[in-house]
């Protein structure tokens, strides 16, 4: 018999429901805030960043205004040739026609020139801005790999390098050409209309200038709205990637539906913040069309007598021209709000940027040889390591991680770091690796200072194996040949002997050939973690940093790892992060534990005599 729920259990429940779907929704919208780093960027910090990403542009956005002003005079020129062209004819005078015709032809030869080159500039100069954001986005990846993910998430990072920053496009090519010309632009328009047309032209001046009152009020409540559609859009992205990649948890915990529904209020919101951008769009449009259809019947009107009767040519072609003038009068106001969407974006994109923070410091040396004079030399068997007085904290007001942390690890030794969960063994990984920088202290490779190193000679000589090997969407052997793209078949072969891949090829549908990763053949957790052992033997780097790379796995999986990773460890030097007693049997291995930031010693694995993998101290 069905289980009779209680009323009141039912409210609750649904009540519990739509608080979390509430919750959930405003999660969309949420700013993200990064520990040790200013949450949401002011108004200043934009300008001066988009000011600091225009001087990188200057050629380009100089050129393009430049372009854009003589197009402006070549469009009066024309606009003036075209009233002359309709006066004369009006006025039958066939010579004054002609000549009229063929300044027309010319300025507007001119025009597709100046248009040409006005486009040329700014597309190339908005590429080479993408470009240049995009390396340098990439960059800050390399310098702080997993570290940044601790904060930030994944997908927020692809959209980021990805959309947002093509997204950018609008800015460069509608938005900094439109703001940055539209009041020369307007300006010399209205002027040549008072010039030639005195009364028509302050007509004009006048509805021009009643625009802006208007556009500010639509145009910034656009920006508003467009800003916030995109960031809506960018976060929905975000969940949908991550929904996908817990879909097995969503599945087991029931919760297919409840996601499906708040995926659906979520998008709901969205075409709602959609619908409101285009509707104040079509408003900011609609004000302009208002603006300029009342200009010109008021101009028409108070010329008509000159219209109507054409003797005069002058009198007749500087009304006509006044007439022709209009529409380019408010162009440069109507391509302004046009792009104000992209303005909302670039300002997203670069609120996005500062968020993630500045990049670290880059090494001090920089003069070519400079570095290759401090790197280390390793020696056949690996590379010492040293922590100085390390301290780390990953937040203000956070205890430390690490507390005055001195370590020393002799070439070809093995330093195996255990204690419990949240003790702070993967932080002082990621120091070692130089993804986040200790607050003070030094570590040394090879007596190098790590923080003199640039990021790629530093990740040249260290390889690392985590807990869950990526397996790229691709073939077996290119996820192996990803540790040395340039390995030889020989090593490659040698790579799948010792790290144990050889022997369950044969399991494998098509070998090395077999695709793997998402949506390819599935490897066992113990298959994965032998192909990221293969790859950092194909990349023979003198130190092997390891975090847990046998967690998930059983005990008989466990020590075929383990077997397999002392052949790796032969004539390296060694650090390894785990939860796991199994390593401690490797000989001369020295065993320390983390707490409360301080490390405690375990187990000797010193070695006296002349025997270069002595061990470690700590
Ligand atoms: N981005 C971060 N912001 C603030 N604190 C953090 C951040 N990342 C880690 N921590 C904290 O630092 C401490 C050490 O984390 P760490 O991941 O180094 O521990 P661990 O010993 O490797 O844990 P486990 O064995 O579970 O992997 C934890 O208390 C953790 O909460």
């Amino acid at each position: 018999m069905p289980r009779q729920q209680d009323p009141a259990h039912k409210t609750k429940t649904m009540r519990g429901e739509n608080a979390y779907r509430r919750r959930m929704i405003k999660d969309e919208t949420r700013e993200t805030a990064a520990p040790n780093r200013k949450s949401t960027p002011d108004r200043a910090q934009i300008k001066a960043w988009h000011r600091a990403q225009g001087r990188e542009n200057r050629l380009a956005i100089g050129c393009n205004i430049l372009a854009g002003l003589a197009d402006t005079l070549a469009m009066l020129w024309q606009g003036w040739e075209l009233a002359l062209f309709v006066a004369a004819l009006l006025n039958r005078t066939a010579a004054d026609h002609l000549e009229a015709l063929l300044g027309f032809l010319a300025a507007s030869v001119l025009r597709i020139f100046l248009g040409w080159l006005q486009d040329r500039s700014i597309v190339h100069g908005g590429q080479q801005a993408r470009r240049r954001l995009r390396s340098s986005l990439l960059k800050r990846l390399q310098q702080e790999g997993p570290a940044l993910l601790r904060w930030q998430h994944s997908a927020m990072l692809g959209t980021l390098l990805g959309e947002r920053i093509e997204a950018l496009e609008g800015y460069y090519t509608q938005w900094r050409p439109a703001s940055a010309s539209w009041i020369v632009a307007q300006g010399l328009i209205l002027a040549a209309v008072i010039w030639v047309a005195p009364r028509a032209g302050l007509v004009l001046a006048g509805f021009c200038l009643t625009l802006p009152a208007f556009q500010a009020f639509f145009g910034i409540a656009t920006a508003r709205a467009s800003r916030r559609e995109f960031l809506a859009m960018a976060r929905l992205q975000t969940r949908f990637l991550d929904r996908m990649q817990g879909l097995a948890t969503i599945v087991l915990a029931g919760r297919i539906e409840s996601e499906a529904q708040v995926m659906e209020q979520a998008m709901t919101s969205l075409r709602r913040r959609t619908v409101k951008v285009l509707r104040l769009a079509f408003l900011t449009s609609a004000a302009t069309d208002f603006a300029m259809v009342g200009a010109l019947v008021t101009i028409v009107i108070s010329e008509s007598h000159v219209l109507m009767h054409h003797q005069d040519l002058s009198r007749t072609s500087a009304a006509l021209f006044a007439v022709f003038m209009v529409p380019e009068a408010f162009g440069p106001v109507r391509r302004m709000a046009a792009a104000y969407q992209d303005r909302a974006r670039g300002k997203a994109m670069a609120e996005a940027v500062i968020e993630l923070g500045p990049l670290p410091p880059p090494p001090p040396l920089v003069e070519e040889g400079a570095e290759s004079a401090l790197l280390p030399r390793p020696e056949a068997w690996g590379l010492s390591v040293d922590f100085k007085d390390v301290s780390y904290r990953w937040a203000e007001g956070q205890p430390e991680v690490l507390d005055d942390v001195t370590l020393h690890v002799q070439p070809g030794g093995i330093l195996i770091i255990e204690g419990t969960s949240g003790v702070g063994k993967t932080t002082l990984l990621e120091l070692l690796i130089g993804f986040i920088q200790p607050q003070s202290g030094k570590i040394l490779l090879g007596g190098a200072d790590i923080a003199l190193l640039s990021p790629t000679s530093l990740t040249e000589l260290i390889a690392w194996i985590g807990q869950k090997p990526v397996l790229f969407s691709g073939s077996l052997e290119e996820n192996i040949l990803f540790g040395n793209p340039q390995a030889t078949p020989e090593t490659l072969a040698e790579a799948l002997q010792a790290s144990g891949v050889a022997a369950f090829l044969d399991q494998l549908p098509a070998g090395l050939q077999t695709r793997v990763g998402e949506g390819g053949y599935g490897l066992s957790g113990g298959q994965a973690q032998r192909v990221a052992i293969a790859r950092a033997w194909l990349k023979n780097a003198p130190l092997l940093v390891l975090d847990e790379p046998t967690a998930h796995l059983d005990a008989e999986a466990e020590a075929g790892i383990v077997q397999a990773l002392e052949a790796l460890m032969r004539s390296r030097t060694v650090v390894l992060a785990t939860h796991s007693t199994a390593f401690r049997q490797l000989s001369h291995a020295q065993c320390i534990s983390l707490q409360h930031g301080k490390v405690v010693f375990l187990q000797d694995g010193t070695r006296s005599g002349t025997d270069p993998r002595k061990g470690a101290q700590a």
